[in-house]
């Protein structure tokens, strides 16, 4: 039964998976050969890791707790940034460790940030293999391919589309949904955390598919959500368990702690649709001749064969999967803060009020005059990273850095929480202070906070698009709206206080605050618009 089991099985999985279960002429090999097989394996493949060719020490970093698991247990589940922000008073900027094979450097400082990932990018620039993410069809997304030709074909499609004279021309969308958020705040502002998800969700379907989102359970949106969603869901001990030794993967999957298996194929079936169904929807336009510009008509009009399609398919739906929950999160954080730090709130509309007056919504040509809002903006992107570890890089070879020993097929991961909480570079670091970016001249510092869109080869390419929408949003929100604590049924303040999420991305926890327009003149000018 087994064995009709796994064949059955078997014509869900890849021909390599197929293959592993047999003998070249098709005889079955039984289960117990496969289990020994694989557990020598998992010893050779995991003793390897342990072997040290150059004898140099690793980074310093917390001995493991077990031979095996390594420093699995000192990994905390929740906000993983703050310990590894404390191991760095202990240990220093690069840190070791290790997940059973799996080797691990946290990058805790910028400026070994920019000698490991931009001086060294030829060697910095991979990105650790995941298998769990493999077997749930996310080796789709650019932003998660291994260095090589796909992702530097994506990657140039990617800098084409999104670089800052190309997102100029974004701008009316991008006005146009953040006018969308304006009047959902002013007429249900007690959701306005579905209003943020909207505004960001809305601005990349339109450039990426001109498709306009229903402002309720929009069908593609939806799809996009529960595909992230399973991401997000993909930290679980079994996926740690494959991650760190990939010939699990090979288990079937009614074999104890497999369940992986069925996670990942669960999420497979929703990663081929969205990748697939957006794109199945413009190419329909484009055949019946209503298809709006956008970027995947634009890149599909220039395909030449299927492999073009497909890096097309890969770039629309990245775009989605890495820039609509990241923008999210920094308009979120800046909502937060907001409510939190009045006197912040009251400098910036001071700013706005003096400078373009109250009778007209900011636009972007006032960027650059509104210069209290752009030093909000920074520390919105400080005060809170939206991915407080960027997104791991990989070594594609051995490196030595100050005698310390980095593995080919290291994670680097780069602590992103730390730089931007780092004491020495932006005192009381946990305090929300604008000011922190002017001179004594009161000029703007050149401190543009822009590491915590990464580095080297593999920084955000979306950084010019997501700055515009978190800018706008914020400059126009503050232009018109109050924000602050809600009063409770007797009267009394409710403290605007939240916890943040933990994952790749982070958001405050729910939490209720006050929005109302500042006055008569701001309500019209949001009904005008
Ligand atoms: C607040 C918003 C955003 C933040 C904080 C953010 C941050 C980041 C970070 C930290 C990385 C990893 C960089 C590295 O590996 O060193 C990244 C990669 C990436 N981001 Fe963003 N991002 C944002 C918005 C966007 C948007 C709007 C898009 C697309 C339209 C986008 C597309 C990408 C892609 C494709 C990559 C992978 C690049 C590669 O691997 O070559 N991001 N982002």
């Amino acid at each position: 039964m087994y064995f009709q089991r796994l064949r059955k099985q078997s014509l869900h999985h890849d021909k390599v998976a197929k293959a592993s279960w047999c003998y070249p002429d098709g005889t079955q090999i039984p289960y117990g050969v496969i289990i020994i097989c694989l557990v020598l394996f998992m010893i050779g493949a995991f003793s390897r890791t342990q072997f040290q060719p150059l004898r140099l020490p690793y980074p310093p970093g917390p001995p493991p707790s077990s031979w095996l698991g390594g420093n699995i247990k000192d990994v905390p589940g929740i906000k993983p940034w703050l310990r590894y922000t404390d191991w760095k008073k202990r240990y220093g900027n690069l840190v070791h460790f290790r997940i059973y094979g799996q080797h691990n450097i946290i990058v805790n400082d910028y400026d070994t940030a920019v000698e490991l990932c931009e001086k060294r990018s030829n060697v910095f620039s991979d990105r650790p293999s995941t298998t769990i993410i493999d077997l749930m069809g996310w080796d789709f997304s650019t932003a998660l391919k291994p260095y090589g030709d796909h992702w530097r074909v994506e990657r140039r499609m990617f800098q084409q589309a999104y670089k800052p004279d190309v997102v100029m021309s974004y701008w009316d969308i991008q006005t146009q949904k953040v006018q969308d958020l304006l009047y959902g705040l002013l007429t249900t502002p007690n959701d306005f955390r579905n209003h943020i998800k909207t505004v960001a969700a809305a601005v990349i379907m339109s450039v990426v598919y001109s498709h306009d989102i229903s402002p309720k359970d929009d069908y593609y949106v939806k799809l996009a959500e529960a595909t992230v969603g399973k991401l997000s869901e993909s930290i679980f001990p079994g996926a740690a368990m494959v991650n760190a030794i990939p010939i699990l993967r090979h288990l079937p999957e009614w074999f104890p702690g497999a369940g992986f298996h069925t996670f990942a194929r669960e999420a497979r079936k929703l990663t081929d649709q969205m990748l697939n169904a957006p794109i199945a929807m413009v190419e329909k336009k484009m055949e019946n001749g209503t298809a709006q510009p956008c970027l995947a008509s634009e890149l599909l009009s220039t395909c030449k064969n299927e492999k073009d399609r497909m890096h097309t398919k890969c770039v629309c739906a990245t775009s989605y999967a890495a820039g609509a929950d990241t923008t999210v999160a920094s308009i979120e954080a800046f909502f937060y803060v907001i409510a939190k730090y009045p006197d912040v709130q009251r400098k910036a509309q001071e700013e706005i009020d003096r400078v373009i007056g109250n009778d007209r919504i900011p636009t972007f040509n006032d960027r650059s005059s509104l210069l209290y809002v752009e030093a909000l903006f920074r520390e919105v992107l400080r005060w809170m990273p939206a991915l407080p570890l960027g997104l791991a890089h990989g070594t594609s070879a051995d490196d030595i850095y100050e005698g310390q020993y980095i593995p080919k097929g290291a994670s680097i991961i780069v602590n992103t929480w730390a730089m931007t909480h780092n004491p020495d570079v932006y005192p009381d670091p946990d305090t929300f202070n604008p000011d922190r970016f002017f001179t004594e001249d009161g000029k703007l510092n050149d401190d543009e906070v822009l590491y915590t869109f990464g580095f080297g080869r593999r920084v955000c390419p979306g950084r010019h698009l997501a700055s515009n929408t978190i800018w706008l949003t914020i400059a126009t929100v503050l232009a018109l709206f109050n924000m602050g604590k809600k009063m409770d049924a007797d009267g009394n303040e409710i403290p605007v206080e939240a916890d943040f999420t933990t994952g790749l991305m982070t958001h405050p926890f729910p939490y209720e605050c006050s929005i109302v327009p500042r006055s008569d003149v701001a309500e019209r000018l949001i009904l005008d618009a």
